[in-house]
Formats: C-alpha cells, sequence, structure tokens
C-alpha cells in the first residue's frame, strides 16, 4: 500500500459504542478537540436514509472524517469499514505522510459492536495495520436500565466495553441510577465506569483501556489483569467472589506453574466458545506458553476471543501463567476442570 511503510506500528483504534441517543456524538464533539485526539481519524456510522449524525459531528481541523451511511455497521456496512480502513492510511496523506495517528469509529445506535471487532482482530489486512485500542460505551442513565431490559443490542455494547460512560446523570433520578447500576454490574463487572455530563471527558482517559500491546511491560500487564479480577486475584488456585454484582456472576483467577503447550491453549478456546459462549462474560490471561521466550496475552468476550499478544519480556526466570474470568451461570469446578484437563493434563 502506498504511503506509508508496513513496518509503522499498528494505529490504535477505539470503537465508540452506545445505544441511541445515548451521547456519542456530544462525546465525540468534545473529544476532538483535545491534543490527544486532535488527528484523529474519525469513521461515523449511521443507520438510515438520512444520517444526521455527520452533521452534528463538528470536526477539529486536524480531524479527518468519514461517514458509513445507509447500513448498520455489524451487518450492512462492515465491507465498507475495511475498506475505509484500508485506504485511509494513503487516502489521507499528504506528501506521503499519513495525516491521522489514531481512528475513533463511532458505531450506532443500534450496531452490534461483537461483528466489528471480528473483524477488526481477524480481518487480514487491517491486522496488520491497526489494532483496537478500546471499546467505550455509553449509557444514558435515564433510560438506560430500561433500554438494557429491553435491548440485546444494548446489553452486548455494555458486555464488550473497556470503559462505561454514564451520561445525562444530572436529569436522573437516584432510583433508576440505583437500576442502572445493578445492570451494569451484572453485565460488565469488569469495565471501569466513569460519569460525564455533557461528553465532559479528558480524552486520555480513552487511550490504552484494551488489553496490553505488542511489546508492552509485564507491570502494564499486571494492571490490566488485576482490573478484571478486582478483588479476586489474591490467593493463588482459588477465589473469592466479586466485590458486587447480580447472583450467577462470577469472578475468579487460575494459575499454573507449568508452561502451557500452545496447541492445547487453542483447542480449549475452541471448546470453551462452543461449550461455554455467553456465560463467559470475560476472561484475560497472561501465560507462559510452551517453547515462548516471552509472555502472551490473551483475551476474550463471550464468543469474541482477540488475537493472542506477545509481551516485552519475563523479567527473571520467575514464570508461570494466570487466567481470570467473569462468568454468569458457569460452575467454577467445570471450567477449572476443563482448564486442567486441556492445558496442563
Ligand atoms: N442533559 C444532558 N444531555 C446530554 C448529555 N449527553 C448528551 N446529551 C443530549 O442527548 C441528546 C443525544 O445525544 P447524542 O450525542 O446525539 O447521542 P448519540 O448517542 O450520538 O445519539 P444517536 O446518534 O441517536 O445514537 C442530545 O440532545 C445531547 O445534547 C448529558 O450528559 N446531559
Amino acid at each position: 500500500m502506498a504511503g506509508e511503510p508496513e513496518s509503522s506500528s499498528p494505529i490504535p483504534i477505539t470503537l465508540l459504542s452506545g445505544f441511541l441517543g445515548s451521547g456519542k456524538t456530544t462525546l465525540l464533539n468534545r473529544l476532538v478537540r483535545q491534543p490527544a485526539m486532535a488527528r484523529a481519524l474519525v469513521i461515523i456510522n449511521e443507520f438510515g436514509e438520512i444520517g444526521l449524525d455527520h452533521r452534528l459531528f463538528t470536526a477539529s481541523q486536524e480531524n479527518v472524517q468519514v461517514e458509513l451511511s445507509n447500513g448498520c455497521l455489524c451487518c450492512a456496512v462492515r465491507g465498507d469499514l475495511v475498506k475505509t480502513l484500508s485506504d485511509a492510511p494513503w487516502r489521507f496523506a499528504r506528501q506521503g505522510q499519513r495525516q491521522f495517528d489514531r481512528v475513533v469509529i463511532e458505531s450506532s445506535g443500534l450496531a452490534d459492536p461483537a461483528p466489528v471487532l471480528h473483524t477488526l482482530a481477524r480481518h487480514p489486512r487491517l491486522m496488520r495495520r491497526y489494532r483496537l485500542d478500546g471499546v467505550v460505551t455509553t449509557v444514558d442513565a435515564v433510560n438506560g436500565a430500561s433500554t438494557l431490559e429491553r435491548f440485546d443490542e444494548a446489553r452486548r455494547q455494555v458486555t464488550l466495553a473497556d470503559l462505561l460512560l454514564v451520561t445525562k446523570r444530572e436529569m436522573s433520578d437516584p432510583a433508576s441510577r440505583s437500576r442502572l447500576e445493578a445492570r451494569l454490574d451484572s453485565l460488565n463487572p469488569a469495565a471501569p465506569r466513569l460519569t460525564i455530563e455533557h461528553g465532559e471527558l479528558d480524552a486520555e482517559r480513552l487511550l490504552g483501556i484494551g488489553a496490553p500491546r505488542e511489546g508492552a511491560s509485564l507491570a502494564e500487564a499486571f494492571v490490566w489483569i488485576n482490573a478484571a479480577a478486582n478483588d479476586a486475584l489474591a490467593p493463588l488456585h482459588s477465589a473469592a467472589p466479586a466485590a458486587k454484582h447480580d447472583p450467577g456472576v462470577e469472578s475468579f483467577s487460575i494459575t499454573f506453574d507449568r508452561p502451557i503447550p500452545p496447541a492445547r491453549l487453542e483447542e480449549w478456546l475452541e471448546l470453551s466458545q462452543t461449550l461455554m459462549g455467553e456465560r463467559m462474560l470475560r476472561f484475560k490471561g497472561l501465560l507462559d506458553l510452551e517453547g515462548r521466550t516471552r509472555p502472551t496475552v490473551i483475551h476474550g468476550v463471550q464468543h469474541l476471543i482477540h488475537p493472542p499478544v506477545e509481551l516485552d519480556a519475563w523479567p527473571d526466570d520467575e514464570r508461570g501463567s494466570r487466567l481470570v474470568f467473569i462468568t454468569k451461570d458457569l460452575p467454577r469446578e467445570e471450567l477449572t476442570r476443563s482448564l486442567r484437563d486441556f492445558l496442563v493434563g
């Protein structure tokens, strides 16, 4: 592809999701005015024949902007997204210099983020050029709880988020706020939650919220994996229940001292998708794989499993693997047994 060398480091992508009217465009307008997002390529997906969001969005001078209309990102225009992202480095280049250094995709309010994440994680051309920096989901404090009751898409948007932003808090009453908090606890206890008003948020808060990237330090990976475990991490080979959530939601960790054969891990991942599916809300792993000199990070959300990434290095001879799970209605014994059988059995 013209315009830039293949070897340049992958361009981070932030996926901004959230149900209809939850405040995505309001947030985006604030974000792109800040230095951290000033050179973002903004891709706006709208649903319906006459999209409005791109008119409501007011890019800063440096931003480049693309609209994907007439369909939903998760189905009809997924091919357009691949083409837009594939072409962008040279399409938005001046004198051979790429004009953006990150991408923000605002998906339509009805989009399920999973297919988009699959596309970003699996499409050969996109995988080389881009990396997912995280999924941010806005949830409206007034309607959020009932929206989450009623719409599967809204639940998927919350479940897949690395960061949840609760909007319109000043318009909501305490009862609907606590109903919403309980619902968010149940759907995604791992994601940090922030309250924002009228899209006011430091753009830096959105950077690096997903998994550690290739070559990241082990220290960074520890912060990431610990965030998923809440208070369940401390005791090895066991777990305490996570702090607060619906019945049926559990958070726990499992460790292995011996290196894990990569082929066994792959088999287990396939099996877990089939057998556990949506009962596996989230898993994160920091692994010592047989034959690899560096630590490997894997993670997944329900059926979606991201490609493994290798970190910088082990600090010394002390190695080991740790997996953290957040599950719903999935007996811990069943999961632990399948892991032990497959990974070290
Ligand atoms: N009071 C209040 N209003 C907000 C807040 N955030 C957004 N709004 C308003 O909510 C309405 C919808 O916000 P948008 O940013 O357009 O929401 P969206 O998620 O982009 O909406 P869709 O494009 O329909 O999916 C607008 O009128 C905003 O001004 C907030 O924190 N407080």
